[in-house]
């Protein structure tokens, strides 16, 4: 579907229209939870999961069957500032290794049976340096909100969103820094593994973007200050997805950082998703927690691409199967507590 919005205010107006859980699925799939044969609680944070996908799909027993992995690329002005261990080649040598199946995303949506997009943005027209100027026009944020809000498949069952984009990591930090405060230091790490020397550039940039373009506006205004192209596609799959009632499993720490500005935007706007794991990039458990999200897992995984969202379609297939195919306690004729 092209895209419901064709400038900010459109998609501001689109995030505002979003629409809701089931409550009646909801309250059924709780109530059906309750008896099934198991003591009360035991499947721990899975149980919460499978009712929480239950009320978005609106049936007490779901099924997931069509996962959808999109990865975005994108490349970042900032990087000609030395803010990344690698170079901004890398964008679209990494693109070329997904198309061919060689990276980590492709072996990981095989696994978990998913289908693999992968869009590359404008790749050899980086966004501005933040440092100087915003990263985006209007049209720029638009397109890439567009491209993503379109590549979103109304048959998919639950969707990632992943990114590859050399320097997006100070993108990400800065946005953290501008739309939940606290100085550049804190939201600033290592990304790919940025020596002592490049944690240093990095994090003054990420000073000067904010104290450039903070308080200037809300989070879709940050995105296009701060962000960059492939933040901005997953922005708008994520917000495609919730028009579809469709859940999304957030990636790491930029995933992260492109919902933040939804959320920034619209209160609420991430409730059809839920946070797969905590990054060992050292920010991302304290964007988590500014978003109220509990990661599903902690591997210390720091790659992007949606690989650790990927790893908890896994876990969600579980949690789904529990609730729809267990037996209740009288169907079983398993005594009850
Ligand atoms: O997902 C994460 O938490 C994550 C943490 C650190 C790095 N990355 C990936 O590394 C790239 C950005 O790192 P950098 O150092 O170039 O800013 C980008 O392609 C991301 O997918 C991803
Ligand atoms: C090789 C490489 C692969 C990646 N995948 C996501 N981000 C990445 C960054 C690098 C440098």
């Amino acid at each position: 579907m092209t895209a419901a919005f064709s400038d900010m205010a459109g998609f501001r107006a689109a995030l505002a229209a979003q629409p809701e859980a089931d409550d009646v699925a909801l309250a059924a799939a709780r109530a059906r939870n309750g008896q099934l044969t198991k003591p009360p609680g035991a499947l721990g944070r899975l149980e919460e999961l499978a009712i929480w996908y239950a009320g978005w799909r609106g049936t007490e027993r779901p099924a997931v069957t069509h996962p959808q992995i999109i990865v975005f690329a994108g490349n970042h002005g900032v990087a000609a500032q030395g803010v990344s261990a690698f170079p901004a080649e890398v964008t679209a040598q990494m693109v070329l290794n997904f198309q061919h199946g060689g990276a980590a995303i492709n072996q990981l949506a095989k696994t978990f049976g998913a289908t693999l997009d992968v869009h590359a943005l404008s790749l050899d027209h980086p966004t501005a340096d933040f440092t100087t100027a915003p990263a985006m026009t209007e049209a720029e944020l638009v397109a890439a909100l567009s491209t993503g809000w379109a590549a979103v498949d109304p048959e998919a069952d639950v969707l990632v969103v992943g990114e590859m984009g050399i320097g997006n990591t100070t993108s990400a930090a800065a946005l953290a820094a501008a739309l939940v405060g606290g100085d550049a230091a804190e939201w600033t790490g290592r990304g790919t593994g940025v020596d002592d020397a490049g944690l240093e550039i990095k994090t003054r940039v990420v000073r000067d973007g904010v104290a450039l373009h903070a308080q200037k506006g809300d989070g879709l205004e940050m995105l296009r200050r701060l962000g960059g192209r492939e933040l901005a596609a997953m922005a708008g799959a994520i917000a495609r997805a919730r028009s579809l009632r469709l859940p999304v499993l957030l990636d790491g720490f930029i995933c992260t950082a492109a919902a933040l500005t939804l959320e920034k935007t619209q209160a609420g706007a991430l409730d059809h998703c839920a946070a797969s794991h905590v990054s060992a990039e050292h920010a991302h458990a304290p964007m988590l927690a500014a978003l109220g999200k509990t990661p599903l897992m902690s591997l210390d995984l720091r790659l992007g691409e949606g690989s650790g969202a990927a790893l908890a379609i896994g876990v969600l297939k579980g949690a789904v199967a529990c609730l729809s195919g267990m037996a209740t306690f009288a169907e079983a004729g398993v005594s009850d507590a």
